[in-house]
């Protein structure tokens, strides 16, 4: 039966995966340090039976880190799997473990009855042959194996920002994926509802892809009227119809070398559709009024807000088209799915536009957090920044309170899943500083009171009579719950 080898420096995780492998029924090394494991690869071998089938690699190791050791593993002809793990648990980190060729990738802290699965599905015993899918770089989505690509040098030159912010299991599922097509020249179709980062994550693939330093061009075919929408993309000759005045490049002359982002391709008309598949298939274009094709060199990323295959049911959408585009399909998950990334997100706006628009540092209150986790956000992602920009254009403090998002948000009671959405949000989402049943009260207590004060115009005796209350309670809970006086 094939080993696990543990790359990690902390013991005490060495020792928890080394249970977890015991209860997987799988034989296990360990090793400290990327040093160490080379030694123990070397003495196990990668290629007998019995040798290392599997390496569990920390990123954040003394010495050479774990992306180091991954590159030269990945290199290997007899490459054991590897799984990442780490606790930077962030967009940059996860694409980079999969455009180097790792398995799967897994933030701590971890899920170990999952670790324990991967331990079982990847390190395979002799009577099991190898499922040549799982080897590294191959995905679930039944994408061919990725051989590793000449120039991984390429990539270590770009500092890549951490443009996504996200931690939930289905952005980290997102970010393999950006990972694992950025190494290929695979066309994508992204799909997403509206303000799900679709634009964000066309950025990601062809930044960090070996077209990063070529141009990243975008066309929305929402926003072309029909009758340009050819001469915008492929170009046109001086004069070949009424207005072209001067010769023009189309945007794919434009995105030559680099990547082509057909955003809301849903929308392109249907007799347009069939050019754009020829121009796919042949790799050549053809300006509008021009007789000389020329050749494309450039990534597709499409994308759609719109249900493509329902599209093609109803015949609105080219059913060859559909496949040429949708070669890899990325699914990006509603905000309302994304657990926990309401609130990363926000307290991320909150400090950059904090920045941008009031010119001071704003942090995100507590009190804050319950009522941007009832909502449900149909608008997504670009929702909560518009949420977030207004409530701070109008912000007096230096925090964004509960009471500052009043106005912008369907109020606790009346928001489209009313009362129960809020309680089942707080007790479906992390727990807030304070614990749970604090920041439900708080939740509707501050807006009670806040609304109490905007009628007796900041008069706090009368609205603590309102409210049913002795004055000095009222400055009380006031305090508490970080509310100034108006
Ligand atoms: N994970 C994220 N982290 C930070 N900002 C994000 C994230 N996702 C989206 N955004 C921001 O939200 C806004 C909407 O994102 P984007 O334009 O990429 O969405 P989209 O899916 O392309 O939307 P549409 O379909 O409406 O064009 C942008 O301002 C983007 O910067």
């Amino acid at each position: 039966m094939r080993k696990v080898l543990i790359v990690d420096d902390e013991p005490s995780v060495r020792f928890v995966l080394g249970r977890t492998c015991e209860r997987a029924g799988v034989p296990f090394l360990e090793a400290g340090s990327a040093e160490e494991a080379r030694e123990r690869l070397d003495a196990a071998g990668t290629r007998r039976p019995e040798g290392v089938g599997l390496v569990l690699l920390d990123v954040r190791l003394p010495g050479d880190d774990g992306l180091k050791l991954l590159g030269e593993l990945s290199a290997r002809p007899d490459a054991p799997f590897v799984v990442v793990m780490t606790a930077e648990d962030t967009m940059r980190s996860a694409v980079e473990a999969m455009k180097r060729g790792a398995a799967d990738y897994l933030g701590k802290p971890f899920d170990l009855a999952r670790v324990e699965k991967i331990v079982r599905d990847l390190a395979i015993g002799p009577d099991e042959p190898p499922h040549e899918e799982h080897r590294n770089g191959a995905s679930d989505s039944g994408l061919a194996p990725i051989e590793p690509l000449p120039e991984q040098r390429h990539y270590r030159e770009i500092a890549l920002p951490d443009t996504l912010i996200g931690r939930s299991p289905a952005m980290v599922e997102v970010y393999k994926e950006i990972g694992r097509v950025a190494r290929t020249e695979m066309t994508v179709l992204l799909m997403g509802e509206s303000g799900t980062g679709k634009e964000l994550v066309a950025r990601a693939i062809h930044a960090n892809s070996a077209r990063a330093r070529g141009p990243f061009v975008t066309v929305n075919m929402a926003a072309i009227p029909r009758d340009l929408m050819e001469s915008e993309l492929y170009g046109h000759e001086k004069g070949s119809f009424t207005g072209a005045v001067d010769r023009r490049p189309g945007k794919f002359e434009l995105a030559t070398g680099g990547t082509l982002f057909l955003d809301e391709i849903g929308e392109m008309p249907v007799e347009l559709q069939a050019k754009l598949l020829r121009v796919l298939q042949e790799r050549e274009v053809d300006r509008v009024g021009g007789n000389r094709p020329l050749p494309v060199d450039v990534r597709i990323v499409a994308a759609t807000n719109a249900d493509l295959a329902r599209a093609v049911e109803e015949g609105r959408f080219r059913r060859d088209l559909y496949y040429r585009l949708a070669v890899v399909p990325i699914r990006l998950p509603p905000l309302r799915e994304r657990e926990g990334d309401v609130i990363l997100l926000a307290r991320n706006f909150v400090s950059k536009y904090g920045e941008q628009l009031r010119g001071r540092p704003v942090t995100l209150a507590r009190d804050a957090e319950a009522p941007l986790l009832a909502h449900s956000w149909p608008g997504n992602v670009r929702e909560l920044q518009n949420v977030v920009q207004r409530a701070l254009l109008k912000l007096s403090g230096h925090r964004l309170t509960s009471r500052d998002l009043v106005g912008f948000l369907p109020a606790a009671g009346s928001s489209d899943r009313g009362l129960t959405g809020l309680v089942e949000a707080l007790l479906d989402g992390p727990e807030p500083e304070g614990g749970r049943h604090t920041a439900a009260l708080a939740a509707i207590e501050a807006p009670l009171i806040s609304a109490a004060l905007a009628r007796t115009k900041g008069n706090q005796l009368r609205a603590a009579e309102l409210l049913g209350m002795n004055r000095n309670t009222l400055r009380e809970r006031m305090r508490a719950l970080g509310m100034k006086p108006r």
